[in-house]
């Protein structure tokens, strides 16, 4: 890999008030051009991990560990001033909701024009052609019309595809996309992921998609890092730990993925049980009381991180390199 963009060392976070941490222990790196997916079901710290790498969580949350965009401790050695400048400039975001992401008083095209940082000493009309040679990239119809209207003109669907197009016209060196496909519905939905498939060849910054669909992840990203109730895991290359999977949460994941069931079936395999709570996280391994292998053992001790590769580990007592 390429000299990380950004790099987690062992991070745990917890918000104001919380019993215990979101997220903890949590470490793996990104480097240019590349594409991390984070899956984990509702509650595994996904958001939160997102929240962090834009330097945006909730003020009275602790942080430890080591979060280095290029080099520098997002927590340790910033001021808010750079993390806004970093934010606007170096890490840009796909939201879940694209209403919430754009400004509703200001037309898409002005907008969009701000996203384009490095191009604002360039002759306006070379920035309006980029602009809607990106829009026609995300295959938005009428280009010149949509540069006219506001966010409420437009459907989710077509905002979603605006927000791409500023993410890309941006260039940013971190793209975080935050489940950008959950509030669409599954037309839509396939659309928008042909697009961002699209756009990875655009894309020359490193990546961050978070989703909880395997499918997604097996199709847009090079590498997986699965969270379970704030804990990494397993983490490696998609094509070895979609292949071989090594943790049983992992298995249970791809096991409930619907694309990847063979024999038609009405109902759709479920893990049993739930993410435990933030109060009530098991004393040893974090996924024993929902494990079908887990053994006496894993009650007793949290298992450590093994290295099954050059770039695949998991954190399961019953996993042998
Ligand atoms: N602002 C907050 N204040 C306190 N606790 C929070 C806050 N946001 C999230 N949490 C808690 O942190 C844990 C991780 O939540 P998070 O939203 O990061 O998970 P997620 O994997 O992104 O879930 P989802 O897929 O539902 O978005 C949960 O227990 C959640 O209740």
């Amino acid at each position: 890999m390429s000299a990380p963009v950004l790099a987690l060392d062992d991070v745990s976070i917890r918000y104001p008030g919380a019993p215990a941490a979101a997220v903890r222990n949590v470490s793996f790196e990104i480097g240019t051009g590349e594409t991390l997916g984070i899956v984990g079901e509702s509650g595994s710290g996904k958001s939160t991990l997102a929240a962090a790498m834009m330097g945006l969580l909730p003020s009275g949350s602790t942080v430890t560990g080591g979060l280095r965009f290029e080099g520098r401790d997002l927590f340790g050695q910033m001021t808010e001033r750079e993390l806004r400048q970093l934010r606007g400039r170096d890490i840009a975001t796909i939201a879940q909701d694209p209403f919430t992401a754009l400004n509703p008083v200001m037309k898409i095209g002005r907008q969009l024009d701000i996203f384009q940082h490095w191009y604002h000493d360039r002759p306006r009309a070379e920035r309006k052609a980029r602009i809607l040679k990106m829009l026609e990239q995300v295959r938005l119809s009428d280009p010149g019309v949509r540069m006219q209207q506001y966010p409420h003109q437009l459907s989710g669907g077509i905002l979603q595809r605006v927000s791409i197009a500023a993410a890309l016209l941006a260039e940013p060196k971190l793209l975080i996309a935050d489940e950008p496909t959950t509030a669409l519905d599954a037309t839509t939905e396939a659309q928008i992921l042909g697009i961002m498939a699209e756009a990875k060849e655009t894309l020359r910054g490193a990546t961050v998609f978070i989703t909880h669909d395997m499918s997604v992840v097996e199709r847009l990203c090079d590498r997986i890092a699965v969270l379970y109730a704030g804990e990494l895991v397993e983490t490696g290359t998609v094509a070895e730990v979609l292949k071989d999977p090594r943790h049983p949460y992992t298995k249970a994941l791809l096991e409930c993925d619907p694309a990847r069931i063979e024999e038609p079936t009405s109902e759709l395999p479920t893990i049993g049980g739930t993410v435990p709570a933030l109060d009530d996280r098991p004393a040893g391994c974090i996924f024993e009381p929902r494990c079908p292998s887990a053994v006496a053992h894993c009650r007793a001790e949290a298992p450590k991180r093994h290295d099954l590769g050059p770039r695949q580990s998991a954190a399961c007592h019953l996993v042998t390199p």
